[in-house]
This record gives C-alpha cells, structure tokens and sequence, in this order.
C-alpha cells in the first residue's frame, strides 16, 4: 500500500454508521468535504459540521444513496459487515473510493485505508500499520505530534526562502543546499519558537545570506 494525498474540497463523502467510529470519520473529512452521515442511531460523539440522517437503509437503500449523493468517497463504518459489503459494491459501481472500517484484509481497487495522521498545515504526516495495529498508528501518531511541532511554521519559512533565493543568482545546487541546511539546523527549529522573524533571521545567519526584506 502506498500512500497517496486526496483533495476532498468540494467533494461528498458518505458515511454509514453513526458508531465511535463513523464519527471519527465524520469529523475527519468534514474538516475538507460536505460529508453526509447515513445511520439508524448516532452515538453520543461530535460529528463535525456532518449532515446526519436517520435512516437504517438496505442494500438497495445504501445503492439509492450512493447514487443520490455522488461521493467520492464512501465509508463503511457500520457494525453490519453484510451491509458494508453492499456500500463497498455500490461505491465501486459508481466509481467512487471506499474505505472499510472493518477490514484491514488485502485491499481491491479503490478501497482505502484512512492512516493516523498529524496536520499542522501546509505539514502532513501519515502512520499506517498495514491494519496490523491501529493502536500503534494512534500511539506513534501522538508521539510524532509533539516531535513536530513548529514543522507548519518551517515549512512557510523554507517555501518564502526559496522563492527569495531563485531571486537571486544562486544554483539550483546551491539553493537545495541551502534549504537543507536550514530544515537540518536546530537553531532554526529552536528560534521557530520564539516567532518566524527570528527563526527567519537565524536561517539567513544559518546559510549566510542577506535576505531582503519580503515574506
Ligand atoms: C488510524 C485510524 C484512523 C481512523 O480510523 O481515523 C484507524 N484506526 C484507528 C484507531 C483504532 N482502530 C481500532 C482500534 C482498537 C485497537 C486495535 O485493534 O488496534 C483503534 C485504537 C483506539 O481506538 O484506541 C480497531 C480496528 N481498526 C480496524 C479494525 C478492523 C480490522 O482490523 O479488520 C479494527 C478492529 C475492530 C475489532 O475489534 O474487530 C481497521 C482499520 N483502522 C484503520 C485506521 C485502518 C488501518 C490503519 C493502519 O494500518 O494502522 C483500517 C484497516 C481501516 C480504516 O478504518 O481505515 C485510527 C486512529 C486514529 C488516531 O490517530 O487517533
Ligand atoms: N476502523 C476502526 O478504527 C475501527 C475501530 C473499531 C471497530 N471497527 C469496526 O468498525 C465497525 C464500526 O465500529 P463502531 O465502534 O462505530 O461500531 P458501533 O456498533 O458502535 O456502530 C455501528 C453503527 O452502525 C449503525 N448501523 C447499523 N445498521 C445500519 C444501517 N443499515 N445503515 C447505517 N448504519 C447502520 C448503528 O446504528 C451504529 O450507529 C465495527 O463493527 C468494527 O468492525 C473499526
């Protein structure tokens, strides 16, 4: 399995399952896509800003609202495997992706597994296990949030001083040096603490460059 980045702005994702964990789902893609929560019942948890309907549909149900709602993706998070059978066919049918909360099998074409992942934007990170432990993914993914934090602000700051420095008559060779170095340094992870002037002012101290005044 490899792991791939999906734009779900604008998109639908349904879920089935209104359990622990079709919330997590929810609020997962809700964050990104206008997502629709198909279930009898709904546990006592935060949905996001889902859309939540109450409704225990069959398989023919399932297909009517796969095809009412165009998802790109559907998750299947009901405790019905049967039933999350009849989602993963309907989703398959109409092109969409699934993801299977109850199965961490081999996986065919156009399922998809939904890894434990930090965000501290424009910074991803993704853990899976190949469904061998998803509470190993949980663990190492509360490990590596604190590992990384700041890695959003290093990002902005790297992205500005490279556009700064095609500006100039730098190497391509010498400008990835340079960005490296700045990533690698502790004291611009450390001055990115006390605020992105200072941490900018380090990196320029760090590579020897007299940055201008833009950013
Ligand atoms: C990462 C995370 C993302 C998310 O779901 O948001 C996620 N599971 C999380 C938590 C978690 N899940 C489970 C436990 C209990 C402890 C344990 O069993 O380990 C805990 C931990 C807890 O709750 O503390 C049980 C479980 N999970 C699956 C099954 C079914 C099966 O294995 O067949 C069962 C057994 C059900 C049973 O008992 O029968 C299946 C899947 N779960 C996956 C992802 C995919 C594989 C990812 C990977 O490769 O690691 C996969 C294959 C499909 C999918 O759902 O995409 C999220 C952490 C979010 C976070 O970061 O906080
Ligand atoms: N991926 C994971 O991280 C993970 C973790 C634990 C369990 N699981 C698996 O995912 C499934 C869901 O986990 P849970 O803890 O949320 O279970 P749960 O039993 O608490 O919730 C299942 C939900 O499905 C709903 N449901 C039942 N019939 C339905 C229908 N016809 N249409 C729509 N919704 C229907 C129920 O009302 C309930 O809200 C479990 O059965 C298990 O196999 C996955």
């Amino acid at each position: 399995m490899i792991p791939l980045l999906h734009d779900f702005t604008d998109e639908t994702v349904l879920v089935f399952g209104g359990g622990p964990v079709g919330a997590r789902k929810a609020r997962r893609f809700a964050a990104e896509a206008e997502v629709v929560v198909v279930s009898p019942e709904f546990a006592d948890r935060e949905f996001g800003s889902a859309e939540l309907v109450r409704e225990a549909p069959d398989a023919d149900g399932v297909r009517a609202w796969v095809e009412r709602t165009e998802p790109a993706l559907v998750v299947a998070a009901t405790d019905d495997a049967d039933l999350n059978a009849a989602a993963e066919t309907a989703a398959s049918d109409r092109g969409a992706l699934v993801n299977r909360a109850d199965d961490h099998g081999e996986q065919s074409v156009g399922n998809v597994v939904v890894p434990a992942t930090v965000r501290d934007d424009p910074v991803t990170l993704a853990v899976a296990t190949g469904g061998h432990s998803p509470a190993l993914s949980k663990h190492l993914r509360e490990s590596l949030e604190a590992q990384f934090a700041g890695a959003g602000d290093m990002a902005r700051l790297t992205g500005n001083l490279r556009e700064e420095l095609k500006a100039t008559d730098m190497t391509a060779t010498e400008r990835r040096d340079a960005v490296r170095t700045v990533v690698r340094s502790d004291e611009v992870w450390k001055a990115l603490d006390s605020g992105r002037s200072k941490a900018r002012q380090v990196a320029a101290d760090v590579i020897g460059y007299q940055m201008g005044d833009t950013s």
